[in-house]
């Protein structure tokens, strides 16, 4: 049995929609998920989880937001070796950075020893064309085949 963690930080909403959309994607091909906000969450308890996914919008001039610092900070004392897992964001086109907080987390579990299973997925906003709900089916079908769904 396979269970994972989506840790999110959103503050207008944009990427706790997308959080929403993938983790029913991921519960219904049978996965348990926890879904928390990244404010105030322990990256030490990533270690209890089979497969993580983080999801961050972008601020400044492609930074991390706020409610990120301190878990950036602290992910960085935590081994998660040979952990499926994967990043999406949300971000506005009109900045040069386009959703950089996904490379940055990205950068970040790769150092934590983690596998990066699918590419990061950055969506303009919210899911709202057929490409994006296409992009967003891709990302969960493609981190659920690295995880084996509950017996
Ligand atoms: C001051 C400011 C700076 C921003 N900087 C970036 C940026 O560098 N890159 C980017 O892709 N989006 C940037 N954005 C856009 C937000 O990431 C985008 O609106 C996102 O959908 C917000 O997500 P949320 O609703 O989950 O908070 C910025 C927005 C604001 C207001």
């Amino acid at each position: 049995m396979s269970k994972i963690v989506l840790v999110f930080a959103s503050m207008s909403g944009n990427t706790e929609d997308i959080a929403d959309l993938i983790t029913g994607k991921l519960r219904d091909k049978g996965f348990e998920v926890d879904l928390e906000e990244m404010e105030d969450y322990d990256p030490e308890n990533l270690a209890e989880y089979d497969g993580i996914v983080l999801g961050s919008y972008t601020w400044g001039d492609g930074d991390l937001p706020y409610e990120a610092d301190d878990f950036y900070e602290a992910l960085g004392d935590v081994d998660l070796s040979a952990k499926p897992a994967a990043v999406f964001g949300s971000g506005d086109t009109v900045y040069p950075e386009f959703c950089e907080a996904v490379h940055i987390f990205e950068r970040k579990l790769t150092e934590c020893g983690t596998n990066l299973v699918t590419q990061g997925l950055k969506i303009e906003f919210i899911p709202e064309t057929d490409e994006d709900f296409e992009a967003c089916e891709r990302f969960a079908e493609e981190f659920a085949a690295k995880l084996k769904v509950r017996a």
